[in-house]
């Protein structure tokens, strides 16, 4: 009798369900709830509160949604009974987190604090915690604090602690009032399982915590803010419980919920970028990730825990146990298209992709694919959203060069996803700089499936050949995978993550190989890159700071 277990992929607009049949991977039915709220950067729900600049929020409700209305879709779809599901896994977004009570309610689900913006979940991209970021950094390299150096040098605004930190700084109440502060992943587990369990994967990436050497010290965070002395007792957590691990069951609320049986395995949360790794098969070093949607997480493994500048982190069983998992990222890549098709796109062209029957991507695509590397004069810096790896800096914005009265809306869109491609290359050379191997790469999310011609473009930009996940819904199926494992081999799931990669995770044959004529070219414009990355990145000419400072002023 055939086995399945279920995985819920996190994204910043919307949730899916997978549901996988165990042992082949066999993805039998999916489902997708959209975010009722959204991602809120302007106003709170109500459009009445005023957000402020770099601000994103979601809404707790929402993820509580995604499983009320996505589990019993793909159970009604597949036509297969809760008896015959035996695990559930979920993956997130992350760093996103929200203050809670210590029932697990979120404080903006209490009436008194719903018009306070820090009592909502901060969502990765939420950048206003900068000045906190900035002065976490100062003091760890004053300090000589050895955590920075797992983290390319540099802690990001858009991790824990400056997060924290901000809720402590200009909401003082909310901070006091909260019993703790999670990882949505791990609130949406706890919403399962009746407990919050911490996982160690946004433990060990997003909250500084290292498997020997736990989280910086009370010295260093008395020193930050004395307020902060005790932050990880009062509002974290020293218990840290290890991905592929089981995190609980399935409790007769969450039955309720979601239609699944009581009883049912749950795993340890987990995080969208890192749980894609075994979706694919990969189970040894060398092999790097790019998971490409809204933003791009690059996740690879290593046998030894080397230093990397401007990475995002090194963590031992941060992806797979007995591996050293490394993460790098960029903070925007469909995210800058989407901003450039809603923006910047005339009426003619959104005409056309209509009568076609394409989306604006699409038509967009399909215009660019006609253009030659370099045809169009264009080179632009792919920073729309500050830059993630390498240089770990959000007050970076983006840049545009060549333009001229003759340029097209689908020169400018490919300009952009060939920018995404150099700031993918200068990661991939950090590492292999640093010792780190990089040896295949592979691509997954949303934007690996539907556009090849970016993929073959960034074939020919890496120099490499890309192999492709042969799921449409990796992430989700790397969750459904650790909740086989939850399960265990007993009640028909796997002892191990490795076993269930083994046997569920693969690519597609076919894959991107580089053209070696457009290679050249694309050698030539990734130095021009490189030039202006460094120039503008790396502190020769701070325009960018200067602009987003006279901003403020005018705010
Ligand atoms: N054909 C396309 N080519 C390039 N980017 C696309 C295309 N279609 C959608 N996008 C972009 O992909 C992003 C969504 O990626 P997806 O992987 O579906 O979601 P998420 O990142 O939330 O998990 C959006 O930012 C959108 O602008
Ligand atoms: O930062 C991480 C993972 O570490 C991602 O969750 C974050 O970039 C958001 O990913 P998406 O672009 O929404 O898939």
């Amino acid at each position: 009798m055939a086995k399945y277990s279920i995985g819920v992929d996190y994204g910043t607009q919307s949730g899916r369900a997978v549901l996988v049949e165990i042992g082949s991977g066999r993805e039998i039915a999916t489902s997708v709830k959209e975010y009722t709220h959204g991602v809120m950067d302007e106003y709170l729900p109500g459009g009445k509160k005023k957000l402020e600049d770099d601000w994103a929020l979601q809404h707790p409700n929402d993820y509580l949604e995604v499983l009320q209305v996505t589990i019993p879709s793909v159970l009604t779809k597949a036509n297969v009974s809760a008896e015959d599901v035996i695990g559930i896994g979920i993956d997130f977004t992350a760093c996103t987190v929200l203050p809670v009570k210590n029932d697990g309610t979120p404080l903006c689900m209490i009436d008194q604090y719903k018009d306070e913006p820090h009592s909502y979940v901060k969502l990765w991209k939420h950048h206003a915690a900068q000045d906190e970021a900035n002065r976490l950094n100062e003091l760890a390299e004053e300090r000589g604090e050895d955590f920075l150096k797992r983290y390319g040098g540099k802690i990001s605004s858009e991790w824990m602690f400056p997060k924290v930190w901000q809720i402590l700084n200009e909401a003082p109440a909310i901070y006091q009032e909260a019993d703790q502060i999670v990882e949505a992943t791990d609130w949406v587990i706890s919403q399962l399982t009746g407990e919050i369990r911490r996982n160690s994967c946004t433990a060990g990436y997003k909250a500084i915590w290292h498997k020997q050497k736990g989280y910086p010290s009370k010295e260093f965070f008395k020193a930050l803010d004395p307020r902060l002395e005790n932050v990880v007792e009062e509002k974290l957590s020293n218990e840290i419980h290890s991905i592929g691990s089981k995190a609980g069951e399935i409790t007769a609320e969450a039955a309720a919920l979601t239609g699944l049986k009581q009883g049912t395995a749950v795993a340890v949360a987990n995080v969208d970028a890192h749980v894609s790794i075994p979706a694919v098969g990969i189970t040894e070093p060398g092999k790097l990730l790019m998971i490409m949607g809204t933003s791009t997480c690059h996740i690879l493994l290593g046998e030894e825990e080397k230093i990397v500048p401007g990475m995002c982190g090194v963590v031992e069983d941060g992806v797979l146990p007995g591996l050293m998992g490394y993460e790098a990222g960029q903070s925007c890549v469909g995210d800058h298209f989407e901003w450039f098709t809603e923006n910047c796109v005339p009426a003619a062209y959104e005409e056309e992709a209509k009568e076609k029957g394409m989306n604006i991507h699409q038509l967009l695509t399909e215009k660019a694919s006609k253009l030659q590397p370099g045809e169009s004069g264009l080179l632009a810096l792919d920073w729309w959203n500050g830059n993630r790896s390498t240089l770990v800096d959000v007050d970076l914005t983006g840049v545009l060069l060549g333009a001229t009265l003759l340029t097209k809306p689908e020169e400018i869109y490919r300009a952009l996803i060939e920018a995404t491609a150099y700031g993918t290359r200068t990661i991939v050379e950090a590492f292999r700089n640093s010792g780190v191997p990089v040896n295949e790469i592979y691509a997954c999310g949303g934007i690996a499936e539907k556009n090849a011609l970016m993929m073959q473009i960034y074939s020919d930009v890496l120099n490499s050949e890309i192999k492709i996940s042969a799921s449409s819904q990796t992430p989700a199926l790397g969750s459904a995978m650790f909740g086989a494992v939850a399960a265990g081999k007993e009640r028909g799931g796997y002892d191990s993550i490795t076993d269930a990669a083994e046997e569920m995770g693969r690519v597609k044959e076919e894959t991107f190989k580089p053209n070696s004529a457009s290679a050249k070219i694309y050698n030539q414009l990734y130095a021009e890159y490189e030039t202006l990355y460094n120039y503008f990145g790396r502190g020769e000419n701070d325009v960018m700071k200067r602009l987003k400072n006279l901003k403020k002023q005018n705010i």
